[in-house]
């Protein structure tokens, strides 16, 4: 699903309001209404307070629309006019002017307002700033905010958290509403999804109002929101006829004295991702352990006892993914380095695979073409430098995967995975794969994938969503503490299955 920018939500309700001959009245009115059926639909008349806080524009004018329609079916509301500028739109004020004439007088709050009480069981409906706050709210607006996210009571936020922008970090993080839920109209926005800004949105969900559905498939969007449906047709099914060569050969090079286990959930993550066969690369203190846990897997060792020294491959494997638990020594960088200068096709790039890259940026340049780099945060500020913000991230890391040619894949809550000057913003997972060695199972995936024939992008994407959706059925079994990396690994089948399975058929009416 795309992630549109404000302005292209602003282009795409000018490109609805013109093809459907529609007013922009009659659009407010229909999101407005979606807003009614959403509240009405769970809240079917409980005897509970709204208190609608309605800004100046139209997201205000959205919050006047549903305080009638509330009104209108019986629930007890009190709407406030958070009245933050004269310039009031349109719609705003044709709705207030129809809430007047239902005999509804909204309090209008200045800065000389008192902040109006707020009970912990009341339900607050944010409509005070939408996707055109374009800078802080002033002091008093700011103040009513923190009343807000202090009482305690359930906030429903309209379109996006007031105070929070969309397409930059807040400018003031305490004067963004903390939406225990946000209704956002047609299509997600981008700051949901952010580690510094997702934090104002406890849960989200769309409401479809009916966008110019032309102008949503044709525009070119910077992210993608990435869940079943854009995964499902990524997928490469098996062949009848195949047999392990039409799978590759993949090599999970890494470890060192006391990391050989990052290796060796690589290397099942690998095969259980589909690779045909799998050889880990470790230092000779790695081979009895590797071979002992998987017999599935074949063992080259590497001269060094205890580090790697050199690394090379009796055949050409299809895709080459190192760096788990690989160390940084120099003589591993030197070894680390002269493979990246034998290699031509796309490797995975992990762990202290990066934190070498990191200490030797001269070596940046011999990375092959099209290969995928999997950093956590800390990883990628070494690589990268540090940032500001996370948008100043973003286009750090745009920059560099353009520079040279890579995939990145910035590992969070949401990973995102970068190719060029576009993002991929993952769905699945859950703070419970926040564990030692989940990454290491991640780079195996991808590489397992790789080595399948998935371009390095598609394996990137595929494998973050299916590594994700592993923990969230581990989790579903073990919760959040329990779940291992390993238990990522043994639920990679499951996940396959969950991806593949179809839809259940609707339920046959009896005659
Ligand atoms: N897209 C769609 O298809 C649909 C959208 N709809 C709804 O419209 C909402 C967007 O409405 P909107 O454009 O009127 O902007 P909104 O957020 O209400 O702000 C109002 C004005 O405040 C101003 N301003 C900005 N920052 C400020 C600040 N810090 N302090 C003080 N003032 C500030 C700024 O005006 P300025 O002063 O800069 O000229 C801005 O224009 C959207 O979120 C959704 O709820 C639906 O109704 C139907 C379909
Ligand atoms: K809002």
């Amino acid at each position: 699903m795309k992630i549109f920018s404000a302005s292209q939500i602003q282009d795409a309700d000018k490109s609805t309001i013109q093809k459907q001959q529609i007013s922009s009245e009659e659009l407010m009115e229909r999101a407005a209404t979606k807003l009614f059926e959403w509240i009405h639909a769970r809240l079917r008349g409980t005897r509970v307070t709204l208190k609608l806080f309605c800004g100046i524009g139209n997201n205000g004018g959205d919050g006047l629309v549903l305080a009638r329609l509330l009104h209108e079916h019986g629930y007890t509301i009190q709407v406030y006019v958070v009245n933050f500028s004269e310039k009031r739109s349109k719609d705003f004020l044709l709705n207030l002017e129809r809430l007047k004439s239902a005999k509804l007088w909204p309090d209008f709050l200045n800065n000389e307002s008192e902040l109006p009480p707020i009970s912990p069981d009341d339900i607050v409906i944010d409509a005070i700033f939408g996707i055109g706050l374009n800078r802080a709210p002033n002091t008093w607006v700011g103040n009513l905010i923190m009343h807000i996210n202090n009482s305690r009571a359930f906030v429903l936020s309209v379109d996006i958290p007031s105070g929070l922008p969309t397409d930059k970090c807040p400018w003031n993080p305490d004067y963004a509403i903390r939406a225990s839920y946000v209704l956002t109209f047609q299509v997600p926005k981008l700051v949901f999804f952010l580690p510094e800004t997702g934090v104002f949105v406890n849960q989200w969900e769309l409401l479809d109002i009916g966008l110019d559905p032309e102008y949503l498939q044709t525009t070119e969007t910077e992210f993608e929101l990435i869940g079943r449906p854009e995964v499902l047709p990524l997928y490469r099914p098996r062949l009848k006829f195949s047999h392990k060569g039409n799978y590759g050969h993949a090599i999970i090079v890494g470890g060192s004295y006391g990391k050989i286990g990052a290796v060796q959930l690589a290397s099942d993550a690998c095969l259980s991702s589909g690779s045909g066969l799998v050889t880990a690369f470790v230092p000779l203190c790695g081979y009895q352990a590797i071979q002992t846990a998987l017999p599935e897997v074949m063992v080259l060792t590497d001269g060094g006892e205890k580090i790697i020294s050199k690394i090379s491959f009796p055949f050409e494997p299809t895709v080459v993914g190192i760096g788990m638990g690989i160390g940084v020594d120099k003589i591993t960088a030197n070894a680390f380095g002269a493979l990246l200068k034998s290699m031509e096709k796309p490797m995975v790039i992990d762990a202290d695979g990066l934190n070498i890259l990191a200490k030797h940026p001269k070596m940046l340049k011999d990375i092959p073409e099209l290969s995928v780099l999997t950093p956590h945060p800390k990883e990628l500020e070494r690589l990268v430098g540090n940032w500001s913000d996370d948008f100043e991230k973003l286009s750090k890391v745009k920059a560099f995967s353009t520079h040279y040619n890579v995939v990145v894949v910035i590992k969070g809550a949401h990973t995102i995975t970068v190719y060029k000057d576009k993002g991929f913003v993952n769905t699945t997972g859950n703070p419970g794969m926040a564990t030692a060695g989940s990454g290491d199972v991640l780079t195996g995936m991808i590489t397992g994938l790789m080595a399948q024939g998935y371009t390095s992008l598609h394996a990137a994407i595929f494998g973050v969503y299916l590594h994700g959706l592993a923990g969230d059925i581990g989790v579903s079994e073990m919760g959040y503490e329990a779940l291992k990396a390993s238990t990522i690994i043994s639920n990679i089948g499951n996940a396959f299955m969950e991806l593949l399975r179809q839809p259940e058929a609707e339920p046959q009416e009896e005659n």
